[in-house]
């Protein structure tokens, strides 16, 4: 049967009434669930450790929702072994196949997608367009991977010659580890677990233990679809004490990590590190951090460049790779903008996601401690605009803060902090506001507002960012339309959503025949 054309998952409007009750309904329905011990899955066991990690609702640190048995070393051990031994019965099946089950996922990612969300509001503290919207990507990534996997069945685009048959295949690599960051815990796990089987490879995945729940949510639905066992091992953990033995292992082929620039780092070395008897150069996929921004020149449109300059420094409490944390701004239109931003600033509501406000809290302790720091910092850096209050009487709540006349030099226009915080400088040309974006290790998302054509051309040439805008927000690039990934000390330029990101997992093989 013919596979539909690609289209993007529509966001849902959570607020209309029908909605909303069911969401609500969701919302009360998991909390009978809280107290649940999910196992690890390996192969066809699912093994309830007597270590466990809980996971905490960032609202209300008080409250747990729910915790996941802990692998050990040798745990691990045993994953990669059933994953080996899965191995060749699902490299053997055609892309097609291996996509229909991409398809199905999709298929209940939708039905489940109220109690989804609901689950998202509890653990990860996303508000329900933040938590559709998590879901909607991960829903994107099944259906797309699915379909450029299928383009992957046909031969490579080779010149044809009289005389020879050649053709090209594409192989999967073997084992793997998924190793996804806790800020899309849907989304971003589901798609690097989906572009790693679809190619025909078999994985271990260890998601976040910040976020453990929702790791489990998917393997459940992986159940629900029949996946064959073994395929996907879940294996949560401690980094410490499973992170360097799995990404070292002689017989793990490639890693796909997403998340800090300093795991990410630690983790290519480790990999790198030749073990004996390693037959295999291990591939590593990393997708790392970012330290974005919104440049603005004297012809830009202000209303829409505050609009943009707010939802992409804030939104989800500024917990994206790609937030616009810093915003430089041209001297001739430098106070009037800092005032729409301001303003707007001061009109988002702020508190718990069950009431869907518009910003919840961060998640979790550390990074409550980390970012009360840099707020300090950004205090003798600058001078504070807006914000800066910070609450953890019962949930991890930090104030959207905004400081402004900060050097291009500073900590807060360097260091990605990954919370609620915006830095402004002021420059005097558009070449300046470029010079000053570049000005960081990273290389993942920047917008530039303007409407002169030469400075868009100029922008195109020498800003350093893997996703580039023009008059819009740098955050939420859509699957399949902005294939997304940066480079520097932001990853390794793998473009997820897309072919280019799916041949990262295989490798390929010609085979000539002389007629
Ligand atoms: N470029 C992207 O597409 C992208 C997307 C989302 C998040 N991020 C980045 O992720 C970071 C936030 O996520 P995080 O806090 O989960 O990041 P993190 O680096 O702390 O953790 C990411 C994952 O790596 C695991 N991990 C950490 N050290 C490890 C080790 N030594 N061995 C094996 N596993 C290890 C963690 O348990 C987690 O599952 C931010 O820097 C953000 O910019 C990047
Ligand atoms: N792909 C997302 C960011 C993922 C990182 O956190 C975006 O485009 O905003």
């Amino acid at each position: 049967m013919a596979v539909a054309e690609f289209k993007n998952e529509q966001t849902v409007e959570w607020t209309q009434p029908e909605n909303e009750k069911l969401l609500r309904e969701k919302i009360y329905e998991i909390q009978s669930q809280f107290s649940e011990h999910y196992p690890l899955i390996i192969g066809e066991d699912r093994i309830y450790s007597e270590k466990k990690i809980p996971s905490y609702n960032p609202s209300n640190h008080e409250q747990v929702v729910g915790y996941t048995s802990q692998a050990t070393q040798q745990d691990i051990e045993k994953a990669i072994g059933v994953a080996w031994n899965t191995f060749e019965s699902w490299r053997s099946k055609t892309f097609r196949e291996r996509a229909n089950y991409l398809f199905k996922a999709a298929e209940v990612f939708r039905k489940r997608k109220a109690e989804l969300i609901a689950w998202h509001v509890m653990e990860a503290g996303k508000n329900w367009t933040e938590s559709d919207g998590d879901i909607n990507e991960a829903i994107d990534f099944l259906e797309i991977y699915g379909r450029k996997a299928m383009q992957m069945e046909r031969d490579g685009d080779l010149i044809r010659q009289p005389g020879i048959d050649n053709n090209l295949e594409y192989l999967p690599l073997g084992v793997g580890v998924i190793i996804p960051p806790w800020n899309f815990p849907f989304a971003i796990l589901t798609g690097m677990t989906a572009a790693a089987i679809v190619t025909g490879n078999t994985v271990l995945v260890k998601p976040s233990s910040l976020t453990s729940v929702i790791g489990s949510k998917f393997m459940e639905i992986l159940d629900e679809i029949n996946l064959p066992d073994g395929v996907v091992n879940f294996v949560p953990g401690s980094s410490r004490e499973i992170g360097d033995f799995m990404v070292g292992h002689r017989d793990v082929n490639f890693i796909s990590f997403t998340g800090s620039k300093e795991a990410g780092v630690h983790i290519d070395e480790t990999a790198h590190k030749k073990v004996q008897e390693q037959r295999w150069i291990k591939r590593v996929i990393s997708e790392m951090g970012g330290k974005d921004g919104i440049v603005v020149d004297e012809s830009a449109d202000l209303e829409a460049a505050a609009e943009a300059i707010v939802v992409s420094a804030f939104r989800f409490q500024g917990q994206k790779c790609s937030a616009g944390s810093r915003a430089i701004i041209h001297e001739n239109i430098y106070e009037p903008l800092i005032d729409k931003i301001v303003s707007r600033t001061k009109q988002l509501t702020q508190g718990s996601p069950v009431d869907n406000n518009d910003m919840g809290p961060v998640i979790d302790r550390s990074s409550f401690t980390n970012i009360s720091q840099y707020i300090e910092s950004g205090k003798k850096e600058s001078v504070l605009a807006c914000g800066g209050g910070t609450d953890d009487s019962y949930g991890y709540f930090i104030e959207p803060t905004i400081f402004i006349d900060a050097p291009a030099d500073s900590l807060i226009m360097k260091e990605e902090i990954f919370d609620p915080v915006l830095a402004i400088s002021k420059v005097s040309s558009v070449k300046e506001g470029i010079e000053v974006f570049n000005n960081t290790e990273y290389g993942l998302t920047g917008s530039l507002f303007t409407q002169n054509r030469d400075h868009m051309e100029y922008a195109r040439r020498h800003m350093v960012c893997g996703n580039l805008f023009f008059n819009g927000k740098c955050t939420g690039a859509v699957v399949g339309v902005q294939p997304f990934g940066g480079y520097y000390m932001s990853g390794t330029g793998a473009k997820t959503g897309s072919l280019d990101y799916l041949k990262h997992f295989v490798q390929s093989k010609t085979i000539s025949e002389i007629l």
